[in-house]
């Protein structure tokens, strides 16, 4: 049987900061309802990738389809609303609101159409507060839901970073980072939260944290110094000589 095509796909994406190539000429297929991670040593390119999918960077060179729509120019609103989703490796949180607030927000702001929509009573949006208790549901945040959400610990913080960027129902989701300084259990209750969405949603993840990226992963792309270096699932990626010397010859650097 033929390969269905691919949910998102890159082809020969390169970003340049004037001489220095950050991106060279990277090609990917994210495959629909499964988990990908994107991984590296520091400084790869992985954030770049993230920025050259999503529109915050358009690429130098190169092409991005989502759901076989060219969409390599498209700003990152309108992919937003092709069902692409993001979540970011800096906190993106109104902390003196509740928790409830943030995702609710988040949620009108997503369904309504001026960016302003959110600023509507909550009655003029269908569903608004079924999709909020879903989202709170989902990411274990129910008990905290009135807590002002910069009062979280950091992981539960992720974890609301995590349920805005659900906020939109997006087929497609990218999580940059989503375990960067957690603890033990937060790490267990991300990871379970970041499996649980596929298959009925798509993830891309960059994350640092191999143990977990080798188990809840279904294929893995292995970025170095902007390229490729390694393309699979994550037994073959465990194997692969050249991805340990890419970690490995970064000493110092690599995660
Ligand atoms: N705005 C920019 N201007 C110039 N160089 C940049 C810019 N953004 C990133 N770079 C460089 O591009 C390279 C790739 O950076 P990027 O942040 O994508 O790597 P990364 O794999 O996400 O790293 P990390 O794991 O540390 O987050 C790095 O050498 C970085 O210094």
């Amino acid at each position: 049987m033929p390969e269905p095509p691919p949910l998102l796909a890159a082809e020969g994406l390169g970003v340049r900061f004037g001489d220095f190539r950050a991106l060279g000429g990277v090609s990917l297929r994210v495959r629909q309802g499964g988990i990908h991670s994107v991984i590296g040593p520091n400084g790869a390119g992985k954030t770049t990738l993230f920025n050259a999918l999503t529109g915050a960077r358009p690429p130098t060179e190169g092409a991005v389809t989502l759901a076989g729509r060219e969409v390599t120019r498209m700003p990152a609103h309108r992919r937003a609303r092709l069902g692409m989703s993001r979540s970011f490796q800096v906190t993106n949180l109104f902390a003196e609101l509740a928790v409830r607030e943030n995702l609710r927000l988040a949620v009108q702001a997503a369904r309504g159409r001026s960016a302003w929509a959110f600023w509507h009573a909550p009655s003029r949006l269908p569903g608004v507060a079924e999709a909020v208790e879903g989202l709170l549901s989902l990411t274990g945040l129910a008990a905290r839901a009135d807590a002002r959400a910069g009062s979280l610990p950091h992981g539960g913080q992720r974890a609301l970073e995590i349920g805005m960027a659900l906020a939109s129902d997006p087929k497609l989701v990218l999580l940059d980072e989503p375990l960067a300084g957690m603890g033990v259990d937060d790490v267990a209750r991300t990871k379970a939260l970041i499996r649980g969405l596929a298959p009925a949603r798509t993830v891309l993840l960059i994350e640092h944290n191999m143990g977990v990226v080798l188990d809840i992963s279904d294929r893995i792309t292995v970025l170095a110094r902007g390229r490729v270096i390694a393309e699979g699932p994550p037994a073959a990626i465990r194997a692969d000589p050249g991805v340990r010397e890419a970690y490995l010859g970064s000493t110092g650097a690599a995660a």
